[in-house]
């Protein structure tokens, strides 16, 4: 369904996307997650064809994506402050979100306008944060494009709506499963909903992995520094913090029974990273290896 090799692209002679390869073929949920500035934006862009890459190749469906009216009727992409006009209300977005997408379900529309308890004739502009979030999620998926891009589409929701959103998600995907990316600078937002998680860093795509296998990677270790040091001298350390003789550090493996078992016998704590607190270290390592 997305192909991407060796992508490249610049905004004049700053490249901000490096060498990206991703590949999937298969109608599920990815996460795309990355801090801020590292190409999240850019990348669904080039996805959604609405900048042209520099170098490689990209295909969506098939097709490369940019200056391709039929590629363009796969996807559909809700950028973050999705640009409505200034006059729309919620009646305006989806006449015109039926006029624009050939797959549109006029009555999943309908549905989640009431789910979200959304007001029809108020223009949108005046909407609040979460509410634009949710205008943008309605068209989004009832666009029921085979490619449907969401950028951070849990902001400003509430815990109540982020519950309705993921209900509304899974059960459409059920019904008609299709590839869905969705970025996110917070990952447990959207975690349980991604089957897989794609890293940006720094301008390139560094990991493309099951959320399972993702969720069970950093190990936190705390204790005596006599203990922990030889434990670790093979791992990658991705944090460290000394306090007197007592030390803690954040390794970049499998959070496997083997470590429980070693941290027992060691009489040091161990403990599993929160997935975006790991994903933070990841992204920020810099040559901390070995205490
Ligand atoms: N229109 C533009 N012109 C020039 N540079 C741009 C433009 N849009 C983005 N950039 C630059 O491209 C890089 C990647 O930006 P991008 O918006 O893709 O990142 P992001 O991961 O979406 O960030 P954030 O999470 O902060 O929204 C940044 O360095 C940014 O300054």
């Amino acid at each position: 369904m997305i192909k991407l090799e060796n992508v490249s692209f610049s905004y004049g002679s700053n490249q901000v996307i490096k060498n990206v390869n991703l590949l999937e073929t298969e109608p599920i949920i990815i996460g795309l997650w990355g801090r801020n500035g590292a190409g999240k934006t850019t990348l669904m862009k080039l996805l959604s064809g609405l900048e042209n890459i520099d170098a490689g190749t990209i295909s969506v469906n098939g097709m490369t994506p940019y200056n391709n009216n039929e590629a363009m009727n796969t996807i559909t992409y809700m950028q973050e402050n999705h640009p409505f006009s200034d006059l729309w209300n919620v009646e305006d977005a989806l006449r015109f979100g039926a006029l624009f997408n050939k797959n549109w379900d006029s009555e999943l529309a309908e549905h989640l306008v009431t789910l979200f308890e959304l007001p029809r004739k108020k223009k949108i502009k005046q909407f609040s944060k979460g509410m634009q979030t949710m205008i943008q999620i309605v068209i989004g998926l009832a666009s029921k494009s085979p490619i449907t891009i969401m950028d951070e589409p849990t902001n400003g929701l509430d815990a109540y709506m982020r519950k309705q959103f993921k209900e509304a998600l899974l059960s459409t995907l059920e019904e008609d499963p299709r590839l869905i990316i969705l970025s996110t600078h917070h990952i447990e937002e959207i975690e349980a909903l991604c089957e897989k998680i794609a890293i940006i860093n720094e301008h390139t795509i560094v990991r493309y992995q099951d959320t399972e296998e993702l969720k069970m990677r950093g190990v936190h270790l705390s204790g005596s520094r006599e203990a922990i040091e030889p434990l670790i001298v093979s791992e990658r350390v991705l944090e460290k913090r000394t306090l007197g003789k007592l030390i803690s550090v954040m390794i970049d493996d499998v959070f496997s029974n083997d470590w429980k078992l070693k941290a027992k016998e060691a009489g040091i704590n161990v403990e599993k990273v929160p997935l975006q607190d790991y994903l933070i270290s990841f992204t920020t390592q810099k040559e901390v290896n070995n205490v």
